[in-house]
């Protein structure tokens, strides 16, 4: 882990309430999946290429229609009041000092429209996609998608992951299942069928299908990004279903606690999808080597959550400006090491299996 996100997650854990600590760390099950996602990394090495002339690396990435300024953005996490008071509006503000894309949360303390407006003051082309869990009411869902395109969203990031809530067993220990009565997700404020002018509990169900995220799409004019991906096949129906980036996930170890870390479900998914739209991966990405080991996997970008939530929790804006930060510069400082001009440079050939070896081709 990188030592300045190492820093800001020790911080965050003396600063936090021990139960809302308990919520953003924890995962589900027996945290399985939460712990392979970081170990997966650990798992593999990179294999520098030399004497290139490479020059200074450019970390730069388009996604979209939008521009990074590094691979690496911040993949959408609840309740970001909970971890610091200026809540989402620091997490914003560092995503666009940052140049990078925030996905903020369907979940969020703080509205969309807000949300927006925070990266805006900071930068006029600030990007922020929305995420978004399909709800049964298609007229909820609808809704939702309206005020992610008013607010100047550029994206709808759909997490299909999730058809029932992970059962977290941090969270059942500490009795934590509401937010306390001073915060409230606001995006679920007034919308179709519910209270005028409290909120709507979200809504997860096994009873979503492809034919939903269809009809989404014929409603929205916003790209479609599908997050919480593992399955090839999947990914293929994506495409099929005209979604124009994937984002491989597992919920940082939060949904299902027995599937695969992120990292070993990428290459299955970025063969599958042959480069017709873009991979991003999230789940346990915590320095800039693991950046790069995912790029040189195929990977566009990576999303990077607790990181974010922790530097929010220890130091505000100033902590998530922190982690985005350090991972900017240690990406490029690896690309530099491994002989790369830019994040399309990495090739798979460049992984190895620690113990066993380099291949090579
Ligand atoms: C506290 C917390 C809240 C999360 N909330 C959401 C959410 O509202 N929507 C969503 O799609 N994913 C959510 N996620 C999953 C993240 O988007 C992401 O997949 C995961 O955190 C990546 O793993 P990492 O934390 O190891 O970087 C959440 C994760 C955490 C830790
Ligand atoms: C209904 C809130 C969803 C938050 C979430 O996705 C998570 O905690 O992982």
């Amino acid at each position: 882990m990188s030592g300045v996100i190492e820093e800001l997650r020790h911080k965050a854990a003396a600063r936090l309430d021990p139960v809302h600590r308990d919520f953003f760390d924890g995962g589900a099950g027996a945290e399985t999946a939460l712990a392979e996602n970081e170990r997966a990394f650990r798992r593999l090495a990179l294999v520098p290429r030399v004497l290139r002339g490479a020059g200074d690396p450019d970390t730069g990435v388009r996604l979209l229609d939008d521009r990074a300024s590094m691979p690496v953005v911040v993949s959408p996490t609840a309740f970001h009041r909970l971890a610091h008071p200026d809540g989402e509006h620091a997490t914003a503000r560092a995503a666009a000092a940052a140049g990078t894309v925030l996905i903020t949360s369907m979940a969020s303390t703080t509205p969309v429209a807000e949300v927006t407006a925070a990266a805006r003051a900071v930068r006029d082309d600030a990007a922020v996609w929305f995420q978004l869990y399909l709800q049964p009411d298609p007229a909820v869902t609808d809704a939702l998608a309206e005020r992610a395109l008013r607010a100047g969203c550029s994206a709808l990031v759909v997490t299909a992951d999730s058809p029932v809530f992970g059962r977290r067993a941090r969270d059942d220990r500490n009795g934590f299942h509401d937010l306390p009565p001073w915060l409230a997700a606001e995006n679920m404020r007034g919308l179709p069928g519910g209270p005028p002018d409290a909120t709507r509990d979200i809504a997860m169900s096994p009873r979503l299908s492809w034919a939903d995220l269809r009809r989404l799409r014929e409603a929205t004019p916003l790209p479609l990004v599908l997050k919480g991906v593992l399955h090839p096949q999947d990914a293929r129906l994506a495409l099929d279903e005209g979604v124009r980036a994937v984002i491989v996930s597992n919920h940082g170890g939060r949904q299902l606690d027995a599937a695969p870390a992120a990292l070993d479900a990428l290459p299955a998914v970025v063969a599958a999808v042959a480069g017709r739209i873009p991979v991003l991966l999230d789940g346990g990405v915590r320095c800039g080597a693991d950046v790069v080991l995912a790029l040189a996997l195929g990977a566009t970008a990576v999303g990077v959550g607790r990181p974010v939530v922790w530097g929010l929790a220890a130091e505000g804006e100033h902590g998530v400006r922190r982690v985005l930060e350090e991972l900017r510069e240690e990406t490029a400082h690896v690309l530099t090491l491994c002989g790369a001009a830019d994040c399309a440079a990495m090739t798979p050939d460049q992984v190895a299996v620690r113990g066993r070896g380099v291949g090579g081709c």
